[in-house]
């Protein structure tokens, strides 16, 4: 592996700052069909981190995000929340959002009646929601859309829809699986740069699942590389930068480093040199 790059992120809390959100601990996750897609995975993620999840297909990254959501039991192992009032569930009531690949947007529903949908299912009133609708919505950029319907939108627009419905409830950590892959690359690199500037506004913890070595190394505070199936961290480590992550640190030496890493790293984990 290549050393990676040494100087400070500004833009990433120091360890001290930061406090285990949620814990991983050895798990494995067999599903009834018999395939093994996690086994022995540990991973702990602090708040304030920026987490991409990046192996080969198929390794478990959806399994193990849908499992960090709830979405799915553990087989052995446990999820541990260290910082958050829990649920009967065994989930941090309302700190957890997920974005999927598509937008999953409701058609019969106008953009501010898709946003509105998870505080309506917390019994919040559309009146007492407008202004926190209108303020997401300003935030993802689509403040003069509220009244479009998802058919009107392109599909860059509709995912800032699903964007703004995952972060209208201020949740602590967000959940992205692969949200761009089906983008074409402008859109994809304009709402890489979206998703940055949300993390550092709201100091929002982000798991991001991807396959992309450029997409990981561009937008992540850390990377984890996971192992072909049954899936485990094959390596982690922090992704630091001194440079502001915009177009500029798109064509930087820095960049260009950071996937070279990443890359490398992705190749060790399909050919199974553990470095974790
Ligand atoms: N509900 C399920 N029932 C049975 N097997 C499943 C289920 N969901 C996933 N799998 C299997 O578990 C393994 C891991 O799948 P998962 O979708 O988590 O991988 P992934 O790394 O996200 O893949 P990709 O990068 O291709 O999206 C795969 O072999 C998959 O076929």
């Amino acid at each position: 592996m290549t050393s990676l790059p040494s100087t400070e992120d500004p833009i990433t809390p120091p360890p001290e700052q930061r406090r285990a959100l949620v814990v991983m601990k050895d798990v494995s996750k067999v599903f009834s069909s018999g395939t093994v897609a996690l086994t022995g995975m540990s991973l702990a993620v602090n708040s304030g981190e920026f987490v991409s999840l990046l192996g080969p297909s198929g390794c478990g990254k959806s399994t193990a995000l849908r499992i960090i959501a709830g979405l799915g039991d553990v087989s052995k192992g446990t999820i541990d929340w260290p910082s958050s009032r829990i649920n009967s569930r065994g989930l941090p009531e309302g700190d957890i959002s997920f974005v999927f690949q598509e937008p999953t947007l409701m058609p019969w529903q106008t953009v501010f009646g898709n946003v509105y949908l998870p505080l309506k299912l917390r019994g919040i009133s559309r009146a007492a929601a407008r202004d926190d609708i209108m303020t997401v919505l300003a935030t993802v950029g689509l403040g003069d859309f509220a009244n479009a319907y998802p058919r009107e939108l392109s599909g860059g627009m509709k995912m800032r829809v699903s964007i703004a419905r995952a972060l209208v409830t201020k949740p602590k950590l967000l959940l992205m699986d692969e949200p761009f892959a089906a983008l074409d690359e402008i859109t994809r690199q304009k709402l890489n740069d979206d998703v940055l500037r949300l993390w550092r506004e709201t100091g929002i913890t982000v798991i991001f699942v991807t396959h992309s070595v450029f997409e990981s190394a561009y937008l992540s505070s850390r990377i984890v590389v996971m192992k072909a199936r049954p899936g485990r961290v094959h390596a982690d480590f922090p992704l630091k930068t001194s440079l502001l992550r915009d177009a500029h640190y798109r064509t930087s030496e820095e960049y260009r480093q950071a996937c070279e890493t990443v890359s490398e790293t992705l190749l060790e984990a399909i050919g199974g040199e553990d470095t974790h």
